[in-house]
């Protein structure tokens, strides 16, 4: 299926958050992210040549891992949940198309090369990473730094038709998305966001680049608000790659994180909390910069669901103290 073959009905499935990744093999999904590219006009606007285009998606494809959560199918959906609230908050009329292309480009690149183990791993077992880079973000530095390397390549990359200083500007961008999804950072991140939400300027560089930061966490921490049966498998992948790492850390003697330790853990009870007091705070400060109705209709629709999602799971846990 070539993007021309992607009927107008996808086209606007593939805008909206229910959208089921779980349907879709992964090269109609390589298809799908070229549609993405096109319909917000960055092939023209960017002048993007189609075959480096997929070229560059192919190398992406090639070099995310094939592991339970952080792989190519959790790509997608962090690109088609950032699409998709791209379109929904028409952000194509308050921001330029520059950063768009940033923001759509670095959730596509955000967890390349992912090992599975997380930052905690890396720096306990002090991995290659954690030594390549003093354990700062270690894995966050590495997605970016090999979006890069296959940036570098001439034939994938997207950009090698832009002036120097766009390409420096996407660079920039790109480097501060990425590096954002390093959920140690969160509250940090988020006070930022909230301390400058009363005084926002879309013409501030500053407060656009929060903006940034802010939607692809979003983006990558969604999955509990897409529809129960698109969620729920996402959870066991995501626990099954925890549950990979705690177990490795036991072997290794190294210190094993709680919400991760198959013996401690179990869906309902990770769940509720996260979506308390992780999920729910960055909705609700997203929809506080948005006020216009089809934003809150989104946001309130997807707190209504992570709301069921939320009683969904509490049930669970009353069924499994019983
Ligand atoms: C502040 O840093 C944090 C906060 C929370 C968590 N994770 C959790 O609380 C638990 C394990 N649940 C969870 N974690 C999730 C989800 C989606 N992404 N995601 C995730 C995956 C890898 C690393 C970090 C996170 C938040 C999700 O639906 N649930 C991990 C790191
Ligand atoms: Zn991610």
């Amino acid at each position: 299926m070539s993007s021309l073959e992607v009927s107008e009905e996808v086209r606007q499935y593939l805008k909206t958050p229910t959208f089921d990744n779980w349907q879709w093999e992964d090269a109609e999904i390589m298809v799908l992210l070229q549609v993405m590219y096109t319909d917000l006009d960055f092939i023209s606007t960017f002048n993007i040549e189609l075959d480096v285009l997929q070229q560059f998606l192919y190398e992406v494809y090639r070099r995310y891992n094939n592991i339970p959560f952080h792989n190519f199918k959790h790509c997608f959906c962090v690109t088609q949940m950032m699409y998709g609230l791209i379109w929904l908050i028409d952000l194509r009329s308050k921001i330029d198309s520059i950063d768009l292309l940033i923001m759509l480009t670095s959730a596509v690149c955000h967890d390349l090369d992912h090992t599975g183990y997380n930052n905690a791993y890396q720096i306990n077992a002090r991995t290659e990473l954690a030594l390549r880079y003093n354990d700062i973000s270690p894995l966050e530095n590495h997605h970016c730094a090999v979006a890069f390397e296959i940036l570098e390549k001439s034939e994938s990359n997207i950009f090698r038709n832009l002036p120097t200083e766009q390409y420096k500007r996407i660079r920039e961008g790109i480097i501060k998305c990425i590096l954002a999804t390093d959920m140690t950072r969160h509250t940090e991140i988020l006070n930022k966001f909230k301390a400058i939400l009363p005084v926002f300027d879309f013409s501030n560089k500053d407060h656009r680049d929060v903006l940034m930061m802010i939607m692809i966490k979003v983006s990558d921490i969604s999955n509990e608000a897409r529809p129960m049966d698109v969620a729920e498998p996402w959870l066991d992948c995501l626990l099954q790659e925890f549950f990979n790492q705690s177990d490795m850390e036991k072997l290794e003697g190294l210190p094993v994180t709680p919400f991760m330790d198959r013996d401690k853990v179990t869906k309902p009870s990770s769940q509720t909390g996260f979506i308390r007091f992780v999920l729910f705070p960055l909705f609700i400060e997203l929809a506080n910069l948005f006020p216009c109705l089809e934003v809150r209709t989104f946001l309130e629709d997807l707190t209504k669901r992570v709301r069921e999602t939320e009683t969904h799971r509490e049930r669970e846990r009353k069924r499994e103290r019983v």
